[in-house]
């Protein structure tokens, strides 16, 4: 009775109180989460949102470089998505046992003081410095490594892939080189040989390689990239990253890709492969790479000093010319117009006006040579989170060497050429790959876009290396490469340095990304007689497929 007699009288005061432990509860509630939250290291959902719409950039990057490419058919297959597995019932139980099997796998690493950005098996090779002033082994010779390429060199002696320590590598090159098939040239270009020196480029294409190193227009081609005015500047569609069509006077067409910073600079630790900047020098350093290699599957590329105001603003397109503003501290800069780095924080800037680029020559236009993009099978996730299957299983290749077009022809040891390549260079961004059309499946492989190559110089992508690894296999003229660059007397950092300096822009690569090629050609044959020490016969490991 009391009690409600005082309710009575203070009800005003009761309704405040209610009121004000309600608020109560729900500060405790809000503070509690975040509490929780901070512990448990769980994100903010807005966190989780970003980093959702940052993946979805990165696979709408991916299919837009299919479909940006003059592919109309896409040759997508991914070796989980059941084709390969006959117990597809079993494929979600088993991929979510993969992603459990990283995550603790990386819990347990960074949980070790010594988690680094390394493969692990990379870990145990005795790389020496021998008393020797050539090749690779000069600086990384490997006591296994030693062995094999005396038993190389003893077996090949009288043949014509012989590789002795005398003979200059230009002159083996050459001899090599002369061994190649040609192959039939692009129809369209049978009646049409052109005589500016990009049409020739575009004749002068073959079934098996992109150019002879030898035809003085690939020559020609760089240095009218490198000199002759340009005359109409657009952007072209899709990828992440700003890159420039440009047309010149005398119509030839090129890629541009602008300098974002220094050579020096690496790639910055907590950059995952697919969110690294793409560099210029990188471009040019793989047309060079590829050539000495012999390959020639890398479209001539050069680099050039650009006044951004009158080689590109001026001629630029519409869109492309909005984009342009001048700095705080007064430079002329772009950013023009893309899914993810085009924007005002992301500027291509002049110093004042300056800017270097590289410039990729143009392919023939769809209409005169369609190309099909092909999915790598040894392509990465593209994902923060998740490894592709190859990364966590050794037995992708089994299932690649029974499907098309793997199972026939040159296109596997083609694909593990590239995966050579991509190691010598680092460059983890190989999603796809490109062919002709006309020339069917028996024909190179193009090595378009090497932009995030040479990232990281102290640091060696063992996993780029998988494709080799796992299939235990390579070609053999490659391999003869390989070794002569082991045992010299030229080192492939040697070669290349050479090679560089006809570049406008060299230096091209500073010397730590130079000496990293003589350890990755240490580290390459170190994997081939891995296999051949694991139980693998030579013939079944070193194949000749007479392509040189
Ligand atoms: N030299 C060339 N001639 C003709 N087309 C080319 C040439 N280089 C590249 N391309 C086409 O342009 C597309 C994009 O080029 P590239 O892959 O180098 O740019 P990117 O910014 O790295 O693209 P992405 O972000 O999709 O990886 C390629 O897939 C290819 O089809
Ligand atoms: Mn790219």
């Amino acid at each position: 009775m009391g009690l409600w007699m005082m309710f009575r009288r203070r009800w005003r005061v009761m309704l405040w109180i209610v009121f004000f432990v309600v608020i109560f509860l729900n500060a405790l509630f809000v503070i509690d989460i975040t509490i929780v939250n901070k512990f448990s290291g769980s994100k903010p959902s807005n966190t989780i949102a970003r980093e959702a719409s940052h993946l979805q950039v990165v696979r709408k990057r991916l299919n837009k470089s299919s479909s940006n490419s003059s592919s109309l058919n896409y040759i997508d297959w991914d070796p989980t998505d059941g084709a390969f597995d006959p117990a597809k019932a079993n494929l979600n139980s088993r991929k979510r046992l993969i992603n459990k099997e990283i995550k603790d796998r990386t819990m347990q690493a960074m949980q070790e003081e010594n988690f680094k950005d390394e493969d692990v098996e990379d870990d145990n090779i005795n790389i020496q410095n021998l008393d020797q002033v050539y090749g690779a082994r000069a600086n990384y010779s490997i006591p296994e490594v030693e062995e094999f390429v005396n038993k190389f060199q003893a077996k090949y002696q009288s043949s014509k892939y012989s590789v002795v320590s005398e003979e200059k590598y230009i002159v083996f090159l050459k001899r090599i080189n002369a061994l190649r098939k040609k192959g039939s040239r692009l129809p369209a270009y049978k009646h049409n040989k052109g005589s500016l020196a990009w049409e020739r480029f575009h004749y002068g294409i073959h079934q098996y390689y992109l150019y002879d190193p030898d035809d003085v227009n690939i020559d020609g081609v760089l240095k009218d990239l490198a000199g002759n005015e340009i005359t109409s500047v657009e952007q072209k569609e899709g990828g992440t990253q700003i890159k420039l069509i440009m047309t010149f006077e005398n119509e030839a067409e090129a890629l541009f890709k602008p300098m974002r910073f220094s050579r020096e600079q690496e790639t910055l630790p907590d950059h995952f492969y697919f969110a690294d900047f793409e560099r210029h020098n990188a471009e040019i350093a793989a047309f060079h790479l590829d050539k000495v290699l012999g390959f020639h599957r890398v479209p001539p590329t050069v680099g050039r000093l650009m006044n951004i105001s009158s080689d590109i603003q001026r001629v630029a397109d519409k869109k492309l010319a909005k984009t342009f503003f001048i700095s705080p501290v007064g430079n002329l800069c772009f950013h023009g117009v893309c899914s993810y780095y085009c924007d005002s924080s992301h500027p291509i800037c002049g110093h004042p006006m300056m800017v270097e680029g590289s410039l990729a020559a143009f392919l023939p236009p769809n209409d005169m040579a369609g190309r099909k993009t092909w999915r790598s099978p040894w392509k990465r996730s593209y994902s923060k989170h998740k490894k592709a299957y190859w990364e966590v299983y050794d037995d992708l290749c089994a299932k690649v060497k029974d499907k098309h077009p793997y199972n026939e022809g040159r296109r596997l040891l083609d694909v593990l050429d590239m995966s050579v390549f991509d190691f010598l260079t680092g460059n983890l961004d190989r999603h796809h790959y490109e062919t002709f059309r006309d020339f069917g499946n028996d024909t190179f492989i193009i090595h378009l876009d090497n932009g995030r190559a040479f990232g990281k110089s102290k640091y060696d992508c063992i996993s780029c290396l998988a494709p080799v690894r796992q299939c235990c296999m390579i070609r053999l003229s490659t391999l003869t490469k390989l070794v002569k660059f082991y045992i010299g007397p030229d080192s492939l950092s040697q070669v290349m340095r050479e090679s560089l300096k006809s570049d406008p822009l060299n230096p091209i690569l500073v010397e730590p990304h130079l000496d990293a090629l003589d350890r990755r050609v240490s580290k390459i044959l170190h994997v081939v007689n891995g296999c051949l020490k694991n139980g693998s016969s030579w013939n079944d490991v070193i194949i000749d497929d007479g392509v040189t």
